[in-house]
């Protein structure tokens, strides 16, 4: 093993946060960041999902042209990983799913969900979600102007003030389509490859 190489637990705990990234931005980042390095995960895993079931009619930046914007957002950070295995799977993109698939593919790692109170808020509406709220931790970030729902209804939850930025992948493709500068609002080389490539200068 060289210097740079960590040991791997037996079963790491890996957070799973899943999105479009449409494309990645900082916020996303911080986030995972957060979640990594100051709480009991390992890693934090961020699921590239071709089509999220709540948004069917969104256009998207081709699924490819996504995961390549969000390996070049965590490349050189060795606990942070694109993970593409969502885009294998049946469309639209059902988390129960792609958690199922995980387990298979990786049996000894347990997996907590990493999700916003927003998203909380319509989990009771998710497929499967009695077995999401009692066979995963979930790891609940508040967001702000989107009250929390009663915690009773998830056993497993637990709320974790990660610090957010407040700007999101729609603002990010409005600028570009406007021209305005993305600078800083997703890393460097995102912002290279979204310009030079000329992604989102017209819908998505
Ligand atoms: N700025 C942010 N801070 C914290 N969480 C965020 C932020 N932006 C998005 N998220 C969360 O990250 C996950 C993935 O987000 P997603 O890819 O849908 O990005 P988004 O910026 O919300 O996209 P869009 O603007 O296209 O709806 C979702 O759970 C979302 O709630
Ligand atoms: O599994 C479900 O029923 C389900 C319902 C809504 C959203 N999700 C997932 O949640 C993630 C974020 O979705 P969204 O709509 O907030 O961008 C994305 O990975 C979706 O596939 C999953």
């Amino acid at each position: 093993m060289s210097s740079e190489e960590q040991p791997v637990a037996a079963s790491p705990r890996i957070g799973l946060l899943f999105g479009s990234f449409n494309p990645v931005h900082t916020g996303h980042l911080i986030l995972a960041e957060y979640f990594a390095t100051r709480t009991d995960l390992a890693a934090v895993w961020l699921v590239v999902s071709p089509q999220s079931p709540f948004k069917v009619d969104d256009p998207l930046l081709p699924d490819t042209e996504r995961l390549a914007l969000l390996r070049l957002a965590v490349a050189g950070n060795p606990r942070l990983r694109a993970e593409d295995l969502e885009l294998t799977l049946p469309r639209p993109s059902y988390t129960i799913s792609t958690l199922d698939a995980l387990r298979q593919r990786y049996p000894t790692h347990e997996f907590v969900l990493l999700m916003g109170g927003d998203n909380l808020a319509g989990l009771p509406r998710w497929r499967a979600a009695d077995r999401l709220t009692t066979e995963l931790d979930l790891y609940v970030y508040p967001r702000p102007g989107a009250p929390l729902p009663d915690l009773t209804a998830f056993p497993r939850a637990q709320v974790m003030a990660a610090p957010l930025l407040d700007i999101s992948a729609t603002f990010i493709r409005a600028s570009v389509r406007r021209g305005q500068s993305i600078r800083y609002l997703v890393p460097a080389a995102v912002e290279q490859e979204i310009l030079t490539r000329g992604y989102y200068r017209q819908t998505p």
